[in-house]
């Protein structure tokens, strides 16, 4: 679970408030400069906001951006000094993590290729045996076959112990699959968070003809000279003259990132029961 209210640091974020429930697995998305890598820092408490709070349960394992290990450390030590470091290290699933994706333990740090590093820094978080998991763009720099595989043994470890993730991506697409809450984070701003498939069904895309006025809560769109098209929020216009389809997860982020005024959250704001 991770409760943030009224959080501001700096320009950086602004008023932001969000609530994403136990054992979810949310995708924090935006683009460059969102904002993403302050909150999750703030999540994580190695940032103090000037304004707000955040409230998570349990446990918190956080996997930085630049995945700091030491280069100079073997494996081994490096696990060792997860175990020294924790009260819950889990020694079994450590060991059969790194075997599972062929990394030995004696090889050093600083020679690992950029997805063994992904999974021993994963290694480390996830032996923690956290009841929250937060991953700050935990795929930047890796070839599309690392990143299904991070992505894969990500949703093992989340199917067999439950926990919650926070997972930062500029790439929607990679995280289609695995996320079944979205937030979206856009110039500081908190513009969307919530389930998924709630997301998903109570949006659509309404394309007619250039001259329709069009009478429903519209996120953004596009014009030509031959037609319009708008994501909308809401029931579907009843005029035959719409043309109504179904949005996926890419379409709904790129309209509300191009719309920075619009926004979809829970209400009351913050809150979901
Ligand atoms: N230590 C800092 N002090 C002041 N401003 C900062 C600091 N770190 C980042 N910023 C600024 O805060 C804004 C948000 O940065 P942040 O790294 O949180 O965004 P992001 O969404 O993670 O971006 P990216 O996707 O590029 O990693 C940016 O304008 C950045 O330049």
């Amino acid at each position: 679970m991770i409760e943030v209210t009224g959080l501001s640091v700096g320009d950086r974020l602004r008023d932001c408030s969000l609530h994403v429930p136990a054992g979810r697995v949310a995708a924090l998305v935006g683009p460059n400069g969102a904002g993403k890598t302050t909150l999750l820092h703030t999540v994580v408490g190695l940032l103090t906001p000037d304004r707000g709070t955040v409230r998570t349960a349990g446990e918190v394992a956080f996997v930085a951006q630049d995945k700091p290990l030491y280069d100079s450390f073997t494996v081994a030590e490096t696990l060792t000094l997860g175990r020294r470091l924790s009260t819950r290290w889990d020694p079994a699933l450590a060991t059969a993590r790194t075997a599972e994706f062929g990394i030995p333990l004696g090889r050093r740090i600083g020679s690992l290729s950029g997805g063994q590093r992904a999974q021993v820094a994963l290694t480390l978080a996830l032996a923690r045996r956290p009841d929250q998991l937060v991953l700050d763009e935990p795929l930047a720099n890796l070839d599309p076959l690392a990143r299904h595989e991070v992505m894969r043994s990500l949703m093992t470890a989340v199917a067999e112990t439950g926990m919650g993730v926070m997972i930062s991506s500029h790439v929607v697409s990679d995280l289609v699959d695995t996320c079944d809450w979205l937030v979206v984070l856009n110039g500081g701003r908190v513009q969307v968070s919530g389930d998924i498939e709630e997301l998903l069904a109570e949006h659509r895309m309404m394309t007619g003809p250039p001259e329709l006025t069009l009478n429903a809560a519209a996120v953004g769109g596009s014009r030509t000279e031959r037609e319009q098209s708008w994501l909308v929020r809401g029931a579907p216009v009843a005029d035959p003259r719409w043309r109504t389809r179904t949005v996926g997860l890419e379409d709904l982020v790129m309209a509300y990132l191009r719309s920075p005024e619009a926004a979809a959250l829970p209400r009351p704001a913050g809150v979901r029961s």
